[in-house]
């Protein structure tokens, strides 16, 4: 119903501002856009689900996440990608690694510190709902 509907546009503005600010940080510049499958060519043999936060904000417009739990999957691939795809000892796969659980935890902080557990149960309960 219609109060439904209210929750979920609460819901896409909280995550497109969360995702807003992912995307402005600069240590987060290498997961704003999708990996350029032209520069890296065997990204999609090793990876199977890529994402990127770009990608997030227009699974956002389409109305794709309806908890945030489901937008938290997401999210998570962006730094499990990295860590898959980047495992070795030399500098530039450390330094992408170090970014990637920057990544990890800056959104769980700000999950932990902005989202209100009641009105997240309201999401969860539309999706059981559904
Ligand atoms: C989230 O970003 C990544 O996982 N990567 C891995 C790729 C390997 C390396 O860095 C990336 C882009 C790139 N392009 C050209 C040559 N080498 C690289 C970014």
């Amino acid at each position: 119903e219609e109060q439904e509907e209210d929750v979920l546009r609460e819901l896409r503005l909280f995550l497109r501002n969360v995702t807003e600010r992912l995307a402005l940080d600069r240590r987060f510049k290498a997961f704003t856009k999708p990996v350029d499958i032209e520069e890296v060519p065997d990204y999609l043999i090793v990876i199977k689900k890529p994402m990127d936060l770009s990608t997030l904000l227009t699974n956002i417009d389409e109305h794709k996440y309806v908890t945030v739990s489901e937008f938290m999957s997401d999210a998570d691939l962006i730094w499990q990608n990295a860590l898959e795809y980047n495992p070795d000892s030399d500098p530039m796969d450390r330094h992408i690694r170090h970014r990637a659980c920057a990544l990890k935890d800056t959104v769980r902080a700000i999950i932990r510190d902005e989202l209100d557990e009641d009105f997240d149960r309201v999401c969860e309960e539309i999706k059981e709902s559904r």
